[in-house]
C-alpha cells in the first residue's frame, strides 16, 4: 500500500488564546482551513475577529496556542516571514501615484521583474474591472474605483492566505454587494485561500464556504452557511443569523403532541426531541404561512407590516398575547391590513427546539 503523504493545509489554528488585561479577546480557537476556500469569521463587535486575524498575520502575539501556515509552526515568526496578506477596511492609496503604481507597489518591493509586474497588474486590473484607472491618480477615481485599486494592490500578491478584516464595510450597500460577489468570484477563479471577518451575517451567508461563529472570543459553531442557518448551535446564533429574526415561542413535546404557545398541534413533520420536554421553539419567519382565519394552526391579528421589497414582514399577535413575525410575498399580502385576523400555519419541518436552560439546540431524535 502506498503511504498517504501528509498534506499541509494553508492555515491551522490550534488552541489560540489572547487576553488584554481582564478581557479575553480570543478564548482558544482551533480551526483547519482548506486550500482554495473562503472561511468567514462571523461575530458581533468585540467578538475577537480582528484579534484572531492579527495573530494569524503576526501583528499580535498569542498567549497560548499555535498558528500553522502551510504546515509550519509560525506562531512566533515576524509578520513578513509568514507570507500572508492582510486587507483592512482601509482605502489609503498613495495619492501621488497612478493606479498602476499603487497596485504594482508590493511587487516592486518584492523586486519582481518589470515584465512580470506589468503582466500581473494588468491581469488583476481586468479581473477587478479597473483597467481604465491604471493611468490615473487616486483623486480622479470614484470611491468604488479606489476600493478596487486597494483590493487589487492586496490581491496582486500570491500569499498562502489572504486575511480580510471587514474589507467592504465603508462602502455603500449596493457597491458592497457588487464587490463581495467579485471578491468571491476572484477567490474561486484564482483558487486563493481567504479568511474574511465580518459582523454582517448576510455577507457571511453570501460568500462563505464555511462560517466560524465567534461570540465573546469563543467559537460557538463552525458550519457551512446553510447548516448555520438551518441548525444554529444555540438561540443567540439563531437570532444573529436571519432577518427578520427567528421567532422564539414556549413549547412542549409530550411524546405525541406538540404544544406551541399553549395550543396542542399535530406534530406532522416536526423533528421532535428524543424525549418529552419543555423547550423553546425557534420558528423562522418563512416557516409561518398566512391563510384564511380558522384554516391554520392559530388565528392571529395583524399588528404591524413592514415592506421588504418582494416580501413583506408581518407582525401578528396570537390570542394568548404571543407576537410572531412572518414573511409573505408582497404580491399576496394586499389583504393583510393592520387589525385583520389571519390564520397562521406553522411549517413543522422548520421548527427548531432549544433547551430553555442553556439555549442550546436540542438535536432531533435520530
Ligand atoms: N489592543 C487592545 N487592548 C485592549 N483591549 C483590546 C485590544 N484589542 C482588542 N481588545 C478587546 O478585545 C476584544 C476583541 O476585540 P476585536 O477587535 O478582536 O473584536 P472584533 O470582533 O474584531 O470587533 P469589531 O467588529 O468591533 O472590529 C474586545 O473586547 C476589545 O475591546
Amino acid at each position: 500500500m502506498i503511504p498517504e503523504i501528509p498534506r499541509s493545509l494553508p492555515l491551522q489554528l490550534n488552541g489560540l488564546r489572547k487576553s488584554y488585561g481582564a478581557t479575553v479577546a480570543v478564548a482558544g480557537t482551533t480551526l483547519d482551513v482548506e486550500p482554495g476556500t473562503m472561511t468567514v469569521i462571523l461575530g458581533a463587535a468585540g467578538a475577537g475577529k480582528t484579534t484572531t486575524l492579527k495573530m494569524i498575520a503576526g501583528l499580535e502575539t498569542p498567549d497560548a496556542g499555535q498558528v500553522i501556515l502551510a504546515g509550519h509552526d509560525l506562531t512566533a515568526a515576524e509578520p513578513r516571514a509568514r507570507n500572508v496578506a492582510m486587507i483592512f477596511d482601509n482605502l489609503a492609496l498613495y495619492p501621488d501615484r497612478s493606479g498602476f503604481d499603487n497596485i504594482a507597489y508590493p511587487l516592486k518591493l518584492a523586486r519582481r521583474a518589470a515584465p512580470e509586474i506589468e503582466e500581473r497588474v494588468r491581469r488583476i486590473a481586468v479581473l477587478l474591472k479597473i483597467p481604465h484607472v491604471l493611468g490615473r491618480l487616486p483623486k480622479t477615481m470614484s470611491g468604488g474605483e479606489k476600493q478596487r485599486v486597494a483590493l487589487a494592490r492586496a490581491l496582486v500578491r500570491e500569499p498562502t492566505v489572504f486575511l480580510l478584516d471587514e474589507p467592504l464595510s465603508s462602502l455603500d450597500a449596493m457597491l458592497r454587494i457588487e464587490l463581495r460577489a467579485e471578491l468571491r468570484r476572484l477567490q474561486r477563479e484564482q483558487g486563493h485561500t481567504f479568511v474574511l471577518a465580518t459582523p454582517d451575517f448576510q455577507e457571511a451567508l453570501a460568500v462563505a464556504d464555511r462560517i466560524v461563529m465567534l461570540r465573546a472570543g469563543r467559537v460557538v459553531q463552525i458550519a457551512a452557511p446553510q447548516d448555520l442557518y438551518d441548525a444554529p448551535a444555540d438561540i443567540e446564533t439563531a437570532r444573529f443569523v436571519g432577518a427578520p429574526q427567528i421567532n422564539l415561542v414556549d413549547a412542549e413535546w409530550t411524546g405525541g403532541a406538540l404544544i406551541l404557545a399553549g395550543q396542542s398541534l399535530a406534530p406532522g413533520a416536526f423533528r421532535a426531541p428524543p424525549a418529552p420536554c419543555a423547550f423553546t421553539a425557534g420558528i423562522r419567519p418563512e416557516h409561518l404561512t398566512p391563510c384564511a382565519a380558522g384554516q391554520g394552526d392559530f388565528d392571529a391579528t395583524v399588528s404591524d407590516l413592514e415592506p421588504l421589497g418582494h416580501l413583506v414582514a408581518v407582525t401578528v399577535t396570537l390570542s394568548a398575547g404571543t407576537e410572531l413575525r412572518l414573511t409573505a410575498p408582497a404580491a399576496g399580502a394586499a389583504g393583510f391590513g393592520i387589525g385583520t385576523t389571519l390564520g397562521i400555519a406553522v411549517g413543522r419541518a422548520g421548527l427548531l427546539a432549544f433547551d430553555p436552560a442553556d439555549g442550546r439546540l436540542i438535536p432531533p431524535a435520530a
